[in-house]
């Protein structure tokens, strides 16, 4: 019925949270004027106290959602709303390619990470909880706030804001107080929220604007004119390691790679070929910190049966992520032929499809499967201090 075809690839979900000012509004500005062709949906807790800069060309669509110079969306939430609001904004007639939820400066960031992990949603997939940070007020904040560090602990990533009102060597010791607060998450630094958007999505070329104003060009004069040139580069804050190989990866193998998978290393993203273990698809894979899924889709005719990873973190070794990705690959000796039971592992982080198959073999006793949020065990902290 619908001439809108259904996204291929789910819409991930960001959570972004930080304290009240650390620099959460100026970093969703920030991807909302960098994503050029990219269709971000935001969401925030409330248009009164937080200022979108894109509010000013937005045109009120009515029901809080908002319709932004370059068709992105932005709503209005209380948190018990977020589920209809996640429904509407990833219907595939709204088109977007992403979701940023800002956390309202006080919210517990868990909540909306659990509600995201919670939905119901086929069309979306968490995309991480990036906690932004003030490096100049951190140590007074954390003094007044303690619970900055339960935050921490479950954020995938850091963004240390405001780098700009602080030295080297404070800017070193935050680095080294953050890893040890937020452990497994990627640290970057940024000045007013200028971070890579890849960090956060993978920004489309600019084909598809709609709307007729380019707001990203008004913003830069109206309300960037003096934190500097946003013509020229967002710096790369961060690693990223392509691998490719033409010999089918093991699937206990990978997995094995993706558990043990080194701190900093945010994001992997691609595709994966499992070979005899399902000659007939290819395994989508998107890691987000802690968070996996693999989603397997058949062959296209024309494609080359091979794997193609990115990886992206903040102080990886990537010549170290090449090698151990390279064990990853089957020899081809009689012992390392990977098989359908092989497979196992990877279907308890597929979504929705893969389930019968793993009810059946629940009901064989051959293995329990995890809930299917993404986490082979517990998510991390949010369960245990939440409910109560
Ligand atoms: N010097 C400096 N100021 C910044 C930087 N990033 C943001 N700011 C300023 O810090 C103030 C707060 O930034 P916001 O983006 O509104 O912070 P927020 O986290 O959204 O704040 P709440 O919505 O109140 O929670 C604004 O005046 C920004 O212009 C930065 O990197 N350096």
């Amino acid at each position: 019925m619908s001439p809108v075809p259904a996204p291929s690839a789910p819409i991930p979900v960001i959570v972004l949270a930080g304290f009240l000012g650390s620099g959460k509004t100026t970093l969703l500005n920030h991807l909302l004027r960098a994503c050029r062709g990219t269709r971000i949906g935001a969401i925030v807790n409330d248009f009164g106290a937080i200022e979108i800069d894109a509010m000013t060309v937005a045109g009120q669509l009515g029901d809080s959602t908002v319709s932004l110079g370059n068709g992105c969306l932005c709503c209005a939430v209380d948190v018990s709303e977020l589920d209809g609001f996640l429904e509407k904004l990833a219907r595939p007639a709204a088109r977007l390619d992403v979701i940023v939820i800002e956390a309202s400066g006080l919210a517990e960031p868990q909540e909306l990470v659990r509600m995201v992990l919670a939905s119901e949603n086929e069309r979306i997939v968490y995309g991480g909880l990036a906690e932004v940070v003030d490096a100049a007020e951190f140590d007074a904040t954390r003094a007044r706030h303690p619970e900055i560090d339960r935050h921490l602990g479950v954020a995938d990533l850091v963004v240390l804001n405001k780098t700009d009102r602080v030295d080297e060597d404070g800017r070193a010791r935050l680095r080294a107080e953050l890893a040890a607060l937020a452990p497994g998450a990627a640290v970057v630094e940024s000045v007013y929220g200028r971070v890579d958007p890849e960090l956060f999505f993978d920004p489309r070329p600019n084909e598809e604007r709609v709307g007729q104003l380019a707001f990203e060009d008004l913003l830069d004069d109206a309300h960037h004119g003096d934190h500097g040139d946003h013509s020229g580069h967002l710096h790369a804050a961060y690693d990223s390691v392509d691998f490719t190989a033409d010999r089918p990866l093991h699937p206990r193998r990978l997995l094995d790679f993706l558990d043990s998978r080194p701190e900093g290393l945010y994001r992997i993203k691609g595709f994966v070929d499992f070979g005899a273990a399902d000659p007939r698809n290819r395994y989508a894979v998107h890691a987000v910190g802690r968070f996996l899924r693999f989603h397997p889709e058949p062959w296209p005719a024309a494609a080359e049966r091979r794997s193609e990873l990115v990886l992206i973190g903040s102080g990886v070794d990537g010549p170290a992520l090449r090698t151990a990705l390279a064990g990853a690959r089957v020899t081809g000796s009689p012992g390392d032929l990977p098989d359908e039971r092989s497979m196992w592992g990877v279907l308890r982080y597929v979504p929705g499809p893969a389930a019968d198959e793993r009810d059946q073999q629940d009901e064989r006793g051959e293995r329990e499967y995890a809930a299917d949020d993404g986490y082979a065990e517990e998510p991390p902290e949010p369960d245990t201090d939440l409910g109560q």
